[in-house]
C-alpha cells in the first residue's frame, strides 16, 4: 500500500485548498486531479463538459486517478464527482487513505457562488440542488477513512486536523 492522501467531497469542500496546504506541510506533491484532466485536454472542466459531456469527462478522471495512484507521496485532491465509480473508490483504496471533507449545505452554497467553473452548479448552485446531490451521493463519500467537517474551520485548522488524524499512518 502507498502513502497517498486522496481527499474527496461535494463540491466547494475545500479538496483543492486544503490538499495544496497538507502537500506543503508534508514536502510532498501535490496533485489536483481535475487541473490533471485539464492541463492534458488543454480545455476546462467546463469546456470538457461542453463539448464532450459528463460521461467522457469521467472517463478521463478514471483514467488519470489509475495513473495518478501509482505514484507514492502525494497528496491528492479529486473532484467532487470521482468517488461516484467503484473502480475510483478501489484504486485510491489500494493507493492510500481516503479522506472526505465534508461542510452544510449552506457553507457549500456560499463556497461556490460565483464560481462559473462548476458545470454541475452552472444552472442551480441553490441548497436544494446541493442537498439533492448531496444525498444520491452520501454513500459514496462515506466510503472514506477519515471524515472531517470544514464548517466555520480555516483551510489552515483543517489542514492540521488531518495531519494530526493520520499521524500513525504518516
Ligand atoms: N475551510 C475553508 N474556509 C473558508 N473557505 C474555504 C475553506 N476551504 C475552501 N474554501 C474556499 O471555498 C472555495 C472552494 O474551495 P475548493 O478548494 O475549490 O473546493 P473543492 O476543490 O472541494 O471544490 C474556494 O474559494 C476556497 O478558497
Ligand atoms: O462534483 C462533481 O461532479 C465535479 C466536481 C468538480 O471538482 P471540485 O469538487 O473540485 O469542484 C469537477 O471535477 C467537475 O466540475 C465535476
Ligand atoms: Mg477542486
Amino acid at each position: 500500500m502507498k502513502n497517498n492522501i486522496f481527499l474527496t467531497g461535494f463540491m466547494g469542500c475545500g479538496k483543492t485548498t486544503v490538499g495544496r496546504v497538507l502537500a506543503q506541510r508534508l514536502g510532498w506533491s501535490f496533485v489536483d486531479l481535475d487541473q490533471v484532466i485539464v492541463d492534458r485536454a488543454g480545455a476546462s472542466i467546463k469546456e470538457i463538459f461542453a463539448s464532450e459531456g459528463e460521461q467522457a469527462f469521467r472517463a478521463f478522471e478514471s483514467a488519470a486517478l489509475v495513473e495518478v495512484a501509482s505514484r507514492p507521496s502525494q497528496v491528492v485532491s479529486t473532484g467532487g464527482g470521482a468517488v461516484i465509480a467503484s473502480e475510483n473508490r478501489a484504486a485510491m483504496r489500494a493507493s492510500g487513505r481516503i479522506v472526505n471533507l465534508t461542510a452544510s449545505v449552506e457553507t457549500i452554497a456560499a463556497r461556490v457562488t460565483g464560481d462559473s467553473e462548476r458545470p454541475l452548479l452552472a444552472a442551480d448552485a441553490s441548497v436544494e440542488r446541493i442537498s439533492s446531490m448531496l444525498e444520491g451521493r452520501e454513500r459514496f463519500y462515506a466510503d472514506a477513512d477519515l471524515r472531517i467537517d470544514t464548517t466555520g474551520k480555516t483551510v489552515e485548522a483543517v489542514a492540521s486536523e488531518v495531519l494530526d488524524s493520520l499521524k500513525g499512518f504518516l
